[in-house]
């Protein structure tokens, strides 16, 4: 790979999210020259939309220089691609819907990533990934993958299965903002922070955030801050009631649980009782989205068809596109910087099975990723990881082997689950709504 004149390739690139890596690409410019950036989605409409709003922001960047392709062709997308960032939506945000609201039905946690709603987005997301996986080996065998795509961790222990030694990093934007909403709170600097923190994807906890520029751990004095006072919303997330809910729900989990600092999305395993009272089966996630968000993007594409180039633009991402860009640079520069990844263990939690797929801090150069090795962790959380690890295993059995038998263990193993017989009813229910979008499960 040289290190100018990349060729960068969006997949989902009518993904509302597209904005965001564009815009730190042009922020990483002086690292990160790029001379191409194609957008790929299997749906041209939204890929196009996102094309002129693109066009737009690399006109008002001055970087018309950068050459902007759009294709549904995955050879036009992948030939001779140096990274690629994928960030698709398998069945779009309808589909995300019925993983929300068919579980809520029946009394459990309607979730885009947990509970039995990630467990059917992972049946779906799969497939659709294992395919782009196949087209760029057989295009840019040498490119690398940046995955975004949910669920996170099925996806890494799909991905892995079928294609182990492939140039991939899969990577999750929440302990970045975590760390970004608690910096803005309480006035610390998190670029000074060393975090180390362990779990599966949207399921972990900080074990220490050693902040270098005061020479001390500050996660005790964080966790004394919040169990006492609600975190706000960090300016991306401004006027998001549900992000906001869901950062005051860390609150009620340092209070039961002060000694580690918890991924938000615990809550839906620990506290899936509180979760579904409060949830509105009629009107979930999904449809907050469709009204937020994909309105916005769709309003910014109408104007720039009817003409308009002034004041069109807006968003709001956070760290989520530097995110993804700085591994990249990471990579092209052999910097060896630290990430949260999706990795299989291999002994960097000692005393979990070695091949569970872990979210952990890994440095990042040239040759991909590189873990760090953890002390061993307390039974609390063995136990919560070990049968959700379990579970998200027998999905991906169910998955490759087409087993209805293994779909319906990992779902009456999923934490959020009280109950074999409402399993199976929410796993024939999803069956039928997911259609040809799952595998043949017999
Ligand atoms: N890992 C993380 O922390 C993180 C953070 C944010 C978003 N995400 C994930 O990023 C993805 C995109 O989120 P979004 O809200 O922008 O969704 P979105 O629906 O707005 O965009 C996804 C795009 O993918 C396209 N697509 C779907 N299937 C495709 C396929 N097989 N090939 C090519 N394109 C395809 C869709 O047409 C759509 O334009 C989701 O999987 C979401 O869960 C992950
Ligand atoms: O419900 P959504 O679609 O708004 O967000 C779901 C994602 O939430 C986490 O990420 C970020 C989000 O990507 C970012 O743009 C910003 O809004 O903050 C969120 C967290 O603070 C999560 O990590 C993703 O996996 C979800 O898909
Ligand atoms: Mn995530």
């Amino acid at each position: 790979m040289s290190e100018e004149n990349l060729i960068i390739t969006i997949v989902g690139g009518g993904s509302t999210y597209t904005p965001g890596i564009i815009q730190a690409i042009l922020k990483s410019k002086k690292v990160f020259p790029v001379k191409e950036i194609r957008l790929y989605d299997n749906d041209q409409e939204r890929n196009h939309d996102m094309f002129l709003i693109i066009q737009l922001l690399l006109t008002t960047n001055q970087m018309q220089a950068v050459t902007l392709v759009e294709t549904v062709d995955p050879e036009i997308a992948f030939k001779g691609a140096d990274f690629i960032f994928s960030q698709i939506r398998v069945g779009g945000l309808a589909m995300r819907e019925q993983d929300e609201k068919i579980p809520l039905k029946y009394g459990l946690v309607g979730q885009e990533t947990c509970g039995v709603g990630g467990f059917a987005y992972g049946l779906r997301s799969l497939g659709g990934l294992l395919t782009i996986v196949e087209d760029i080996q057989q295009h840019a065998p040498n490119a690398w993958i940046l995955n975004y795509t949910n669920p996170e961790s099925i996806i890494s222990e799909g991905i892995r299965r079928a294609f182990p030694n492939i140039n991939m990093l899969n990577a999750c934007d929440m302990t970045i903002s975590i760390e970004e909403t608690i910096a803005l709170n309480y006035g610390y600097d998190r670029k000074n922070w060393i975090s180390t923190y362990y779990g599966l994807n949207h399921f972990g906890w900080y074990r220490s955030i050693y902040d270098n520029s005061l020479g001390r751990d500050v996660m005790p004095e964080i966790i004394k801050k919040i169990q006492t006072t609600y975190l706000r919303v960090a300016d991306f997330n401004k006027g998001d009631e549900a992000w906001q809910a869901a950062f005051e729900m860390m609150s009620v989990m340092v209070r039961n649980f002060p000694d580690y600092l918890p991924n938000n999305y615990l809550e839906y395993y620990l506290y899936p009782d509180m979760i579904v009272e409060e949830a509105d089966v009629n009107y979930t996630r999904a449809n907050m989205v469709m009204e937020g968000r994909e309105k916005k993007t769709k309003r910014m594409a109408a104007a720039i068809k009817a003409g308009e180039t002034r004041n069109v633009l807006d968003f709001n991402f956070g760290e989520h596109g530097q995110y993804i860009v700085d591994m990249a640079v990471s990579i092209l520069k052999d910097q060896r910087r630290r990430f949260m990844l999706l990795l299989p263990n291999r002994g960097s939690i000692p005393n979990l099975r070695s091949d569970a797929v872990v979210e952990i801090p890994a440095y990042v150069g040239a040759t991909g990723p590189e873990a760090i090795s953890l002390e061993p962790i307390n039974d609390f959380h063995k136990g919560l990881m070990e049968a959700q690890v379990a579970a998200e295993k027998l999905l991906v059995d169910a998955f490759f082997e087409g087993s209805y038998q293994k779909a319906l263990q990992a779902f009456t193993l999923n934490q959020t689950v009280p109950s074999a017989r409402i399993a199976k009813q929410v796993l024939d229910e999803m069956m039928i709504a997911n259609g040809d979008y799952w595998p043949k499960l017999r």
